[in-house]
């Protein structure tokens, strides 16, 4: 099947849309109606275009409400047909492409509306084109992918046949099992969208909330598999109509829409997914000034130093499983990223099993690779380059971790101290609105990350949207929160941190209250919760008086699911950019506390004008 994608998916206009579409490796586009008539140059032009570009013009559509319209109508409809059928030929494309008739004027007569399609066929012919028709979700009568295929089969034209979208066909809930017994030489072009399933109107749904396969929840894989029954292997064409995408650059929505393509073509067991074994290390870009006090950070929080770089500026704390990177080598990437983004995660590195077929999945869906500059005898660790520059370092899974930092670093003995924190639970990453669903993409197609529904947080200064994605077995967790307000704590952070990033780290231990004990003994700072916070947790579980006490005390939060229970502490804010996050899951609960993010984002908040106000330093953290 030949990948096109219709040019409304793009921002910009038709030639910057063409090139993106060009560049991103389709071999042809659906031109919309609306891109022709904005274009200031002529048909002859676009066909050019083209051309040079090495496009094919799928089709020009929509051609709306045609078919079965009583007189003086009918034949008003027959003219128009006529003329749009003279500009494709200037343009040299040939599928007339119908949608059905949303006007109240039309009749539902399966008889009548073959007749208008067999008499347009009939025209189209004459002039070596086809006709199209297309269900609507919303059209007056021919909503049905059925119900249009039953008027193809009726109007037995040769130029006459049928455009499916999975769109209309999903949002309608439909039965797939009809398309399997479609002729494939009847199917004329199948146009491709994904959707989140939203409870609102088919009309608005479409018109703002397609995406691209795999950035959505529609059964996709489901309808791939009937089409293969069907052998059709006409075009494969992306129409999506989304709000998003006409605020970011075209050539990365097309690029997006190119991997979207991939994946749904992809063979579902290749798409088997990435064993993954967690967090490996997250490395901290920081100018050297401040390394001594994220170390003293780090410090607070239990971490021990555990060895520092054989050739780099780079130091390894370590406590439980986690590693944390310390990087202020001169020129490095990590430099170049702390002066962009200040004392920042700037990598990130995950274990999974079989990195190269990783890399692989990663050059299928042109994903950027990045291989650092090393020294002698170290480790070349291969990576991939994220959305907002940082890197995720993949490394292998089944590792000796101790050996492993043997090759780079200086190992110092692990002093026997009692272990407080253990293990990564979650990264928190912040990312503009319109990033969104390439990063779901992203992880999706490269790591196999399943996305869990959107929730909307509030904020004091507006929405934050927020999304986990995961591993299947949970053992990576990532929380994706972007905000279209401006006032929020994610989009403050987007400024001060000039783009997105991790803005928290949730580190897992088995025994909240005692660690926030010895960490508080150490000199941590944690986010104060108001007294309101507690009163209304009483209300709501019967906790021990006991349990709550102790909460209030040391500013834990907490939620309940039928599966278990959460406990979580934030610590305050490091120099206004990250903060690490304490949690203890009882039970099998899978959240992250989401009730309580407004509290949370309400506390920092609050800090955060206070700092203002006394214009105090931004640094938040003081160690006595
Ligand atoms: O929203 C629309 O009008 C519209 C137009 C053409 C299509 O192919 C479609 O699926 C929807
Ligand atoms: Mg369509």
């Amino acid at each position: 099947m030949r990948r096109s994608m219709a040019t409304v998916c793009l921002s910009g206009d038709l030639r910057g849309k063409l090139e993106a579409i060009a560049a991103a490796g389709f071999e042809g586009f659906e031109l919309f109606e609306n891109d022709l008539l904005s274009f200031e140059g002529s048909t002859q032009e676009i066909r050019q275009m083209a051309q040079d570009l090495g496009l094919t013009i799928v089709t020009l559509q929509p051609f709306r409400d045609f078919e079965g319209l009583p007189e003086p109508q009918r034949s008003r409809a027959f003219d128009r047909a006529e003329r749009k059928m003279d500009v494709m030929a200037e343009l040299g494309t040939d599928l007339f492409f119908v949608c059905a008739n949303t006007s109240p004027q039309s009749t539902g007569s399966l008889e009548r509306i073959a007749e208008d399609l067999y008499e347009l066929g009939e025209r189209a012919r004459q002039r070596g084109f086809r006709v199209g028709y297309e269900a609507l979700a919303w059209s007056k009568h021919i909503y049905d992918y059925r119900d249009a295929w039953e008027v193809v089969r009726r109007a037995n034209h040769p130029a006459v046949g049928l455009i499916l979208d999975t769109f209309h066909i999903f949002s309608r809930n439909l039965e797939l099992s009809a398309i399997a017994k479609i002729p494939k030489e009847k199917i004329f072009l199948v146009q491709i969208a994904d959707a989140p399933l939203l409870e609102m109107g088919v009309l608005p749904w479409s018109r703002h909330f397609r995406s691209f396969p795999g950035q959505g929840q529609l059964p996709l894989d489901r309808f791939m598999q009937v089409l293969r029954e069907t052998r059709y292997d006409g075009w494969l064409s992306l129409e999506v109509f989304n709000d998003q995408f006409r605020t970011t650059p075209p050539k990365e929505t097309a690029l997006d829409g190119y991997r979207s393509l991939v994946y749904l073509q992809e063979n579902p067991l290749e798409k088997l997914p990435v064993q993954t074994g967690g967090v490996a290390f997250v490395e901290f870009a920081v100018s050297e000034e401040m390394a001594p006090t994220l170390a003293q950070f780090l410090g607070a929080l239990g971490f021990q130093k555990r060895g520092q770089h054989r050739s780099k500026e780079v130091s390894l704390w370590q406590q439980g499983q986690i590693n944390f990177i310390l990087n202020s080598e001169p020129g490095s990437f990590a430099q170049a990223y702390n002066q962009v983004h200040g004392t920042s995660v700037c990598a990130v590195a995950v274990l999974v099993e079989g990195v190269e077929e990783v890399l692989q999945r990663a050059q299928t869906y042109k994903a950027p690779i990045f291989y650092g500059p090393t020294g002698p005898g170290e480790h070349q660790i291969p990576a991939l380059r994220g959305l907002d520059g940082s890197l995720l370092y993949l490394i292998e899974a089944q590792q000796e971790m101790d050996s492993f930092w043997a090759v780079d670093f200086e190992l110092a003995a692990p002093q026997p101290t009692p272990t407080a924190l253990q293990r990564i639970d979650h990264l928190a990453q912040v990312m503009p609105a319109a990033q969104v669903l390439s990063w779901v993409l992203f992880y999706r197609t490269i790591l196999g990350l399943q996305t869990s529904n959107l929730l909307e947080i509030p904020d004091p200064g507006g929405l934050i949207q927020s999304q986990a994605a995961e591993s299947p077995d949970r053992s990576l967790r990532l929380v994706l929160n972007a905000s279209q307000a401006g006032g929020t704590l994610a989009a403050r952070f987007l400024n001060e941190y000039y783009g997105g990033g991790v803005q928290h780290i949730a580190l897992a231990t088995s025994d909240i209250f005692g660690t926030l004990e010895r960490l508080q003994n150490n000199g941590l700072q944690l986010l104060p919760i108001p007294q309101n916070y507690y009163h209304d947790l009483e209300a709501r579980y019967a906790l021990e008086p006991a349990l709550l006490e102790r909460m209030q005390a040391l500013n834990v939060l907490y939620d309940q699911s039928p599966e278990g229970e959460f406990f979580h502490a934030y610590t305050q804010t490091f120099d206004d950019l990250f903060f690490i996050e304490i949690v203890e899951r009882r039970g099998a609960y899978q959240g992250y506390g989401a009730v309580n993010a407004p509290i949370r984002i309400a506390a920092q908040t609050r800090l955060y004008k206070e700092s203002l106000r006394t214009l105090s330093t931004p640094l938040r953290f003081r160690p006595d």
